[in-house]
Protein backbone atom coordinates (compact mmCIF):
# COMPACT_ATOMS: atom_id res chain seq x y z
CA UNK A 1 0.00 0.00 0.00
CA UNK A 2 1.29 3.31 -0.73
CA UNK A 3 2.95 4.85 1.98
CA UNK A 4 4.95 7.97 0.59
CA UNK A 5 1.71 11.03 0.19
CA UNK A 6 2.76 13.53 -2.02
CA UNK A 7 2.78 17.24 -0.71
CA UNK A 8 0.98 19.69 -2.81
CA UNK A 9 4.17 21.22 -4.36
CA UNK A 10 4.87 19.88 -7.56
CA UNK A 11 8.45 18.29 -7.83
CA UNK A 12 8.36 17.97 -11.53
CA UNK A 13 5.12 19.63 -13.76
CA UNK A 14 4.29 18.72 -17.52
CA UNK A 15 1.86 20.65 -19.38
CA UNK A 16 0.26 19.15 -22.75
CA UNK A 17 3.50 17.97 -23.31
CA UNK A 18 3.70 16.04 -26.99
CA UNK A 19 6.20 14.59 -29.31
CA UNK A 20 6.00 13.60 -33.33
CA UNK A 21 8.50 11.39 -34.56
CA UNK A 22 7.66 11.89 -38.59
CA UNK A 23 3.93 11.00 -38.74
CA UNK A 24 3.91 9.55 -35.69
CA UNK A 25 2.49 11.01 -32.52
CA UNK A 26 4.03 9.45 -29.83
CA UNK A 27 2.53 11.86 -26.92
CA UNK A 28 0.00 13.94 -26.99
CA UNK A 29 -1.20 17.09 -24.50
CA UNK A 30 0.09 15.08 -21.27
CA UNK A 31 -0.20 17.01 -18.22
CA UNK A 32 1.61 15.89 -14.83
CA UNK A 33 2.35 16.95 -11.59
CA UNK A 34 4.47 15.01 -9.46
CA UNK A 35 4.92 16.07 -5.88
CA UNK A 36 7.69 15.93 -3.18
CA UNK A 37 8.11 12.41 -2.23
CA UNK A 38 6.03 10.85 -4.44
CA UNK A 39 6.27 7.55 -5.98
CA UNK A 40 4.10 8.36 -9.10
CA UNK A 41 3.26 5.48 -11.80
CA UNK A 42 3.19 5.76 -15.31
CA UNK A 43 1.42 3.19 -17.16
CA UNK A 44 -0.16 1.94 -20.67
CA UNK A 45 0.23 -0.46 -23.00
CA UNK A 46 3.30 -1.27 -25.56
CA UNK A 47 3.88 2.15 -27.74
CA UNK A 48 1.72 3.71 -25.47
CA UNK A 49 4.41 6.61 -25.10
CA UNK A 50 5.79 5.50 -21.70
CA UNK A 51 9.50 5.54 -22.97
CA UNK A 52 8.96 9.10 -25.08
CA UNK A 53 7.73 10.54 -22.14
CA UNK A 54 10.86 9.77 -19.94
CA UNK A 55 13.01 10.85 -22.73
CA UNK A 56 11.10 13.87 -23.14
CA UNK A 57 11.85 14.49 -19.32
CA UNK A 58 15.36 13.57 -19.70
CA UNK A 59 16.60 15.38 -22.22
CA UNK A 60 16.93 12.82 -25.19
CA UNK A 61 13.72 13.49 -27.17
CA UNK A 62 12.39 17.38 -26.16
CA UNK A 63 8.81 17.72 -26.69
CA UNK A 64 7.76 19.91 -29.60
CA UNK A 65 5.27 21.05 -27.92
CA UNK A 66 4.59 21.86 -24.48
CA UNK A 67 6.16 22.73 -20.66
CA UNK A 68 8.53 20.41 -18.44
CA UNK A 69 9.49 22.13 -15.43
CA UNK A 70 11.71 20.39 -12.63
CA UNK A 71 11.43 22.05 -8.85
CA UNK A 72 10.31 25.34 -11.00
CA UNK A 73 12.53 25.34 -13.37
CA UNK A 74 12.48 24.46 -17.12
CA UNK A 75 13.84 21.73 -18.65
CA UNK A 76 12.90 21.61 -22.23
CA UNK A 77 15.49 21.87 -24.67
CA UNK A 78 18.25 20.84 -21.82
CA UNK A 79 21.25 18.53 -22.92
CA UNK A 80 20.83 15.15 -21.06
CA UNK A 81 23.90 15.29 -19.45
CA UNK A 82 22.67 18.78 -17.38
CA UNK A 83 19.25 17.14 -16.82
CA UNK A 84 21.12 14.54 -14.72
CA UNK A 85 23.38 17.20 -12.91
CA UNK A 86 20.06 19.32 -12.33
CA UNK A 87 19.16 15.90 -10.16
CA UNK A 88 17.20 13.45 -12.47
CA UNK A 89 18.75 9.78 -12.49
CA UNK A 90 17.18 7.80 -14.90
CA UNK A 91 17.55 3.67 -15.60
CA UNK A 92 16.85 2.24 -18.99
CA UNK A 93 14.22 -0.41 -19.99
CA UNK A 94 17.18 -2.98 -21.31
CA UNK A 95 20.33 -3.33 -19.07
CA UNK A 96 22.58 -0.72 -19.80
CA UNK A 97 25.64 -1.45 -18.31
CA UNK A 98 29.20 -1.59 -19.11
CA UNK A 99 30.71 -5.32 -20.09
CA UNK A 100 33.96 -5.87 -19.02
CA UNK A 101 33.90 -4.03 -16.10
CA UNK A 102 33.50 -4.27 -13.27
CA UNK A 103 29.90 -3.70 -10.30
CA UNK A 104 31.94 -1.21 -8.53
CA UNK A 105 33.25 0.45 -11.60
CA UNK A 106 29.84 0.59 -13.47
CA UNK A 107 28.12 2.50 -10.40
CA UNK A 108 31.42 4.86 -10.17
CA UNK A 109 30.32 5.91 -13.35
CA UNK A 110 27.02 7.35 -12.31
CA UNK A 111 29.84 9.98 -10.50
CA UNK A 112 30.33 11.15 -13.91
CA UNK A 113 27.80 13.96 -13.54
CA UNK A 114 29.82 15.57 -10.66
CA UNK A 115 33.47 15.02 -12.38
CA UNK A 116 35.13 17.48 -14.38
CA UNK A 117 34.85 17.89 -18.37
CA UNK A 118 38.54 18.34 -18.80
CA UNK A 119 40.89 14.94 -18.06
CA UNK A 120 43.12 17.46 -18.22
CA UNK A 121 42.32 19.25 -15.46
CA UNK A 122 42.55 16.33 -13.60
CA UNK A 123 46.25 15.82 -14.53
CA UNK A 124 47.42 19.54 -13.78
CA UNK A 125 45.88 19.28 -10.02
CA UNK A 126 45.83 15.62 -9.62
CA UNK A 127 46.17 16.26 -5.75
CA UNK A 128 42.58 17.60 -6.02
CA UNK A 129 41.51 15.14 -8.07
CA UNK A 130 42.85 12.57 -5.74
CA UNK A 131 40.55 13.76 -2.78
CA UNK A 132 37.42 14.24 -5.28
CA UNK A 133 38.08 10.27 -6.39
CA UNK A 134 38.04 9.64 -2.32
CA UNK A 135 34.37 11.74 -2.32
CA UNK A 136 33.11 9.59 -4.56
CA UNK A 137 34.62 6.34 -3.64
CA UNK A 138 32.67 6.70 0.07
CA UNK A 139 29.76 7.65 -1.65
CA UNK A 140 29.85 4.32 -4.26
CA UNK A 141 30.38 2.50 -0.93
CA UNK A 142 27.11 3.46 0.79
CA UNK A 143 25.03 2.95 -2.11
CA UNK A 144 26.62 -0.58 -2.45
CA UNK A 145 25.78 -0.84 1.70
CA UNK A 146 22.15 0.31 0.55
CA UNK A 147 21.77 -2.20 -2.12
CA UNK A 148 23.58 -5.37 -0.35
CA UNK A 149 26.18 -5.30 -3.42
CA UNK A 150 28.71 -6.14 -1.02
CA UNK A 151 28.95 -9.96 -2.33
CA UNK A 152 29.56 -8.81 -6.21
CA UNK A 153 31.38 -5.28 -6.07
CA UNK A 154 34.38 -7.10 -8.03
CA UNK A 155 32.75 -9.28 -10.11
CA UNK A 156 32.61 -8.21 -13.82
CA UNK A 157 29.09 -7.12 -14.56
CA UNK A 158 27.78 -10.10 -17.28
CA UNK A 159 28.60 -12.42 -14.96
CA UNK A 160 25.97 -11.26 -12.38
CA UNK A 161 21.94 -12.79 -12.67
CA UNK A 162 19.68 -10.28 -14.56
CA UNK A 163 17.92 -9.39 -11.40
CA UNK A 164 20.98 -8.17 -9.97
CA UNK A 165 22.45 -6.37 -13.06
CA UNK A 166 19.43 -3.80 -12.91
CA UNK A 167 20.20 -3.60 -9.15
CA UNK A 168 23.64 -2.17 -10.32
CA UNK A 169 21.67 -0.19 -12.83
CA UNK A 170 19.35 1.24 -9.97
CA UNK A 171 22.65 1.72 -7.80
CA UNK A 172 24.61 3.70 -10.65
CA UNK A 173 21.62 6.02 -10.75
CA UNK A 174 21.62 6.82 -6.98
CA UNK A 175 25.27 7.26 -7.52
CA UNK A 176 24.26 10.74 -9.21
CA UNK A 177 22.48 11.62 -5.79
CA UNK A 178 19.30 12.57 -7.51
CA UNK A 179 16.50 14.38 -6.02
CA UNK A 180 13.78 12.79 -8.57
CA UNK A 181 14.47 8.65 -9.78
CA UNK A 182 13.33 7.50 -13.06
CA UNK A 183 12.77 3.67 -13.62
CA UNK A 184 12.14 2.50 -16.96
CA UNK A 185 10.23 -1.29 -16.34
CA UNK A 186 13.32 -2.29 -13.46
CA UNK A 187 11.50 -5.47 -13.29
CA UNK A 188 11.73 -6.42 -16.88
CA UNK A 189 12.79 -10.09 -17.20
CA UNK A 190 12.77 -10.77 -13.45
CA UNK A 191 11.46 -13.78 -11.74
CA UNK A 192 9.11 -13.17 -8.74
CA UNK A 193 11.83 -13.66 -6.09
CA UNK A 194 13.78 -10.58 -8.03
CA UNK A 195 11.17 -8.44 -8.22
CA UNK A 196 10.45 -8.85 -4.38
CA UNK A 197 14.17 -7.72 -3.45
CA UNK A 198 13.84 -4.90 -6.54
CA UNK A 199 10.55 -3.52 -4.57
CA UNK A 200 12.10 -3.57 -1.50
CA UNK A 201 15.15 -1.56 -2.55
CA UNK A 202 13.42 0.99 -4.51
CA UNK A 203 11.43 1.24 -1.59
CA UNK A 204 14.19 1.30 0.76
CA UNK A 205 16.32 3.95 -1.09
CA UNK A 206 13.33 6.24 -1.94
CA UNK A 207 13.16 6.60 1.99
CA UNK A 208 17.17 6.39 3.07
CA UNK A 209 17.62 9.42 0.31
CA UNK A 210 14.05 11.24 0.29
CA UNK A 211 13.54 10.41 -3.36
CA UNK A 212 10.53 11.17 -5.72
CA UNK A 213 10.21 8.57 -8.31
CA UNK A 214 8.50 8.09 -11.67
CA UNK A 215 8.39 4.63 -12.35
CA UNK A 216 7.18 2.95 -15.54
CA UNK A 217 5.84 -0.56 -14.82
CA UNK A 218 4.26 -3.50 -16.54
CA UNK A 219 3.33 -5.26 -12.92
CA UNK A 220 0.09 -3.88 -11.82
CA UNK A 221 0.71 -5.78 -8.14
CA UNK A 222 3.74 -3.57 -8.04
CA UNK A 223 2.50 -0.68 -9.11
CA UNK A 224 -0.56 -0.92 -6.99
CA UNK A 225 1.82 -1.69 -3.49
CA UNK A 226 4.39 0.89 -3.75
CA UNK A 227 2.82 4.13 -6.21
CA UNK A 228 0.59 7.10 -4.49
CA UNK A 229 -0.93 8.08 -7.98
CA UNK A 230 -0.62 6.97 -11.59
CA UNK A 231 -0.94 8.33 -15.50
CA UNK A 232 -2.11 5.72 -17.92
CA UNK A 233 -0.95 6.55 -21.54
CA UNK A 234 -2.87 4.92 -24.64
CA UNK A 235 -1.26 5.54 -28.21
CA UNK A 236 0.49 8.90 -26.56
CA UNK A 237 -2.70 10.25 -24.87
CA UNK A 238 -3.57 10.22 -21.29
CA UNK A 239 -6.11 8.22 -20.44
CA UNK A 240 -6.68 9.08 -17.12
CA UNK A 241 -4.46 9.98 -14.11
CA UNK A 242 -5.15 10.09 -10.21
CA UNK A 243 -4.82 8.18 -6.80
CA UNK A 244 -3.13 4.42 -8.30
CA UNK A 245 -6.07 2.52 -6.83
CA UNK A 246 -8.66 4.36 -9.51
CA UNK A 247 -5.85 4.55 -12.10
CA UNK A 248 -5.53 0.91 -12.27
CA UNK A 249 -9.32 -0.09 -12.16
CA UNK A 250 -10.23 2.74 -14.56
CA UNK A 251 -12.11 0.71 -17.59
CA UNK A 252 -9.82 1.65 -20.13
CA UNK A 253 -6.91 0.54 -18.46
CA UNK A 254 -8.48 -2.83 -17.34
CA UNK A 255 -9.41 -3.71 -20.77
CA UNK A 256 -5.87 -2.18 -22.91
CA UNK A 257 -4.65 -4.96 -19.90
CA UNK A 258 -6.21 -7.84 -21.05
CA UNK A 259 -5.76 -7.00 -24.32
CA UNK A 260 -8.75 -5.24 -26.07
CA UNK A 261 -6.94 -2.08 -26.46
CA UNK A 262 -9.57 1.27 -25.66
N1 LIG B 1 13.17 7.18 -31.73
C1 LIG B 1 11.99 6.91 -32.28
N2 LIG B 1 11.81 7.01 -33.61
C2 LIG B 1 10.62 6.75 -34.18
N3 LIG B 1 9.52 6.39 -33.50
C3 LIG B 1 9.64 6.27 -32.17
C4 LIG B 1 10.87 6.51 -31.49
N4 LIG B 1 10.65 6.32 -30.16
C5 LIG B 1 9.37 5.95 -30.03
N5 LIG B 1 8.76 5.92 -31.21
C6 LIG B 1 7.34 5.59 -31.47
O1 LIG B 1 6.57 6.29 -30.51
C7 LIG B 1 5.50 5.47 -30.02
C8 LIG B 1 5.62 5.32 -28.52
O2 LIG B 1 6.76 4.49 -28.21
P1 LIG B 1 7.34 4.30 -26.76
O3 LIG B 1 8.59 3.51 -26.87
O4 LIG B 1 7.42 5.61 -26.07
O5 LIG B 1 6.20 3.42 -26.07
P2 LIG B 1 6.23 2.67 -24.68
O6 LIG B 1 4.94 2.97 -24.01
O7 LIG B 1 7.47 3.01 -23.93
O8 LIG B 1 6.24 1.14 -25.14
P3 LIG B 1 6.95 -0.15 -24.45
O9 LIG B 1 6.12 -0.51 -23.26
O10 LIG B 1 6.87 -1.16 -25.53
O11 LIG B 1 8.34 0.25 -24.10
C9 LIG B 1 5.62 4.14 -30.77
O12 LIG B 1 4.73 4.21 -31.88
C10 LIG B 1 7.06 4.12 -31.24
O13 LIG B 1 7.20 3.36 -32.40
Amino acid sequence: MPNHAGSSEGVLSLKQVSRWFGGVQALADVSMDIGQGEIYGLIGPNGAGKTTLVNAITGFYPPQQGTIRFEGKPLNGIHPHRVARNGIARTFQNVALFKGMSVLDNILLGRHVFMRPSAMASLFYWWWAQKEEIVHRHKVEEIIDLLQLESVRDEPVEVIPLGMQKRVELARALAAEPRLLVLDEPMAGMNQEEKEYIVRFILDAQEALGLTILLIEHHMDVVTAICDRALVLNNGRMITEGPVHEAVNHPAVVSAYIGEVA
